[in-house]
């Protein structure tokens, strides 16, 4: 069966009657939204908040209510997807370009449940080069400015010129091959004037679902296993 289906569809598990969803974006939290699709057409009430104008439109189609983001105080579970998850559950983001409003969503969520395939999970982030979302003005400026700190940025290129966020913005993706200090790094990324955002996400997931050969497995943060031991 497919990995990503198998995560998708077990995370769905976890929605509950009346929840405030963050609704990620991308192949794998595709096989949640159309989960979601059937429990609302079964009667479950919830309100979706979409991360990316794809999202929102699937989620119109498949008749999930929707909410504005400026219209809550509070999200109770986000569902999304990652391009690598490290042991500390950092996050890189972005391969879709939704990494800004997937990070805006995720800061506003109780709890942030990640689903993968078993291809995404590395001891090391950094060999999916980092999506950097940056203002168009002077990006070339920005670019080098990125580069001091030990990476390759290449601008995202669409059919007819450069990548487009749905915030207006261009994506530079970041060829660092090992981020060994996530949250430093992440630091110092955002001081850099003209970047909008980094996909590098760390200390937000609180659960990993990883579909793999042989099913599903459930990750909980480090953290949260060791008060469970206490
Ligand atoms: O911008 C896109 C998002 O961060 C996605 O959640 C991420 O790229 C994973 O996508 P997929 O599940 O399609 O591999």
């Amino acid at each position: 069966m497919d990995k990503k289906k198998l995560a998708g569809e077990q995370a769905a598990t976890y929605i509950e009657e009346g929840m405030i969803l963050g609704l990620g974006t991308g192949s794998t939290v595709y096989w949640t939204i159309q989960k979601l699709g059937e429990l609302v057409k079964q009667g479950l009430k919830i309100k979706g908040i979409p991360t990316s104008k794809a999202t929102e439109h699937l989620a119109r189609e498949l008749g999930i209510p929707i909410l504005d983001i400026s219209e809550v105080q509070e999200i109770d579970l986000t569902i999304d997807g990652a391009d690598e998850v490290n042991p500390d559950f950092a996050l890189i983001k972005g391969g879709g370009g939704a990494l800004f409003r997937e990070k805006m969503v995720a800061s506003l969520s109780r709890r942030l449940l990640i689903v993968v395939d078993d291809s995404k999970v590395v001891s090391t982030l950094g060999k999916f080069p980092l999506p950097v979302e940056v203002v168009p003005f002077g990006w070339e400026i920005t670019s080098r400015n990125i580069a001091r700190l030990g990476c390759s940025p290449k601008l995202r290129l669409h059919t007819a010129g450069p990548f487009i966020t749905d915030n207006g913005n261009y994506i530079l993706d970041c060829y660092f091959t090992e981020i060994q200090h996530p949250e430093l790094l992440n630091e110092q990324l955002t001081k850099i004037i003209g970047v909008v955002e980094t996909g590098l996400f760390v200390n937000m997931a609180e659960m990993i679902i990883v579909g793999g050969n042989d099913g599903v497995s459930v990750k909980s943060t480090p953290m949260q296993s060791e008060a469970a031991n206490e």
